[in-house]
């Protein structure tokens, strides 16, 4: 019924560079003490499931069928930070610069909003769309914010019929261009399927074809999370 993934083709050989820290976040990470995790974690310990996929697998579709089915919170780190681009603030013109090139935005900026979203809601569960996008998102996350996540989906998509979504989206978004896409899909194979990887390795990776219809492909989740205790 639900494959777990098993070891995907091998990413991206140089994945192991990925993971060096830039010295601001090692300091972001000195200063994660246990007193800051509480804001979180103290009073409660939400369910958190990461949402994974390409550039235009489906993830905003599904995430929001989900949300009103299961009553999950939905936190996109793209919109979190697109709001954040708006501001006309040097950290938004940084953002648009990134989001543009296709890259991926310092973990300290992302983990932020991510943690700030969390904290200012009363869900007991979350689905984060589109983090982390690479193993340096996934160590700032759980260093900082000093959980793990319980649950990964991984939405899996050819890359065609990613580009033919994207390309059809028609929301004004600055990134959906050919150029970038194809920026953002190696992007995704260089940084993102590494962390695929490393929870497919943990045994908390449930991969999902995306292909087919919405309704085909929220049937798929549907029976995942309806299995899922409370
Ligand atoms: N199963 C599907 N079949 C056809 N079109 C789809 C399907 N799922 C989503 N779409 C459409 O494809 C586009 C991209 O979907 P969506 O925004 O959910 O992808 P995403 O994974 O969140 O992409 P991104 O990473 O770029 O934010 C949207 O226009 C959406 O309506
Ligand atoms: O954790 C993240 C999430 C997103 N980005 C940047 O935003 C764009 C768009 O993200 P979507 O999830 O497709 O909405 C992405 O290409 C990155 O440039 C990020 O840096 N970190
Ligand atoms: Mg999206």
């Amino acid at each position: 019924m639900w494959r777990r993934l098993g070891f995907l083709s091998p990413a991206i050989s140089s994945s192991k560079r990925q993971n060096r820290i830039p010295e601001s976040l090692k300091l972001v990470m000195l200063f994660a003490t246990d007193a800051v995790k509480d804001d979180i974690t103290a009073s409660r310990r939400p369910f958190i499931t990461f949402v994974l996929g390409g550039p235009g697998s489906g993830k905003g579709t599904q995430c929001a069928r989900i949300a009103s089915a299961f009553g999950f919170a939905h936190l996109s780190a793209g919109d979190l930070l697109r709001e954040e681009m708006s501001c006309d603030s040097k950290k938004g013109k940084l953002i648009r610069d990134i989001i543009m090139e296709g890259k991926i935005v310092p973990s300290e900026i992302t983990v932020h909003l991510i943690k700030e979203a969390i904290m200012s809601s009363s869900a007991d569960r979350f689905l984060i769309d589109g983090f982390p996008r690479s193993e340096e998102n996934r160590i700032a996350f759980e260093t900082i914010i000093g959980v793990e996540p319980n649950l990964v989906l991984f939405f899996d998509c050819p890359e065609e019929e990613m580009v033919k979504r994207v390309l059809g989206r028609n929301q004004g978004r600055i990134d959906d261009n050919i150029e970038t896409i194809k920026k953002r899909l190696k992007v995704f194979e260089m940084l993102n399927l590494p962390v695929i990887n490393y929870y497919s390795a943990k045994g908390k990776l449930y991969k999902i074809n995306a292909t087919g219809t919405v309704d085909e492909i929220f049937e798929k989740v549907r029976h995942l999370f309806g299995s899922l205790r409370p």
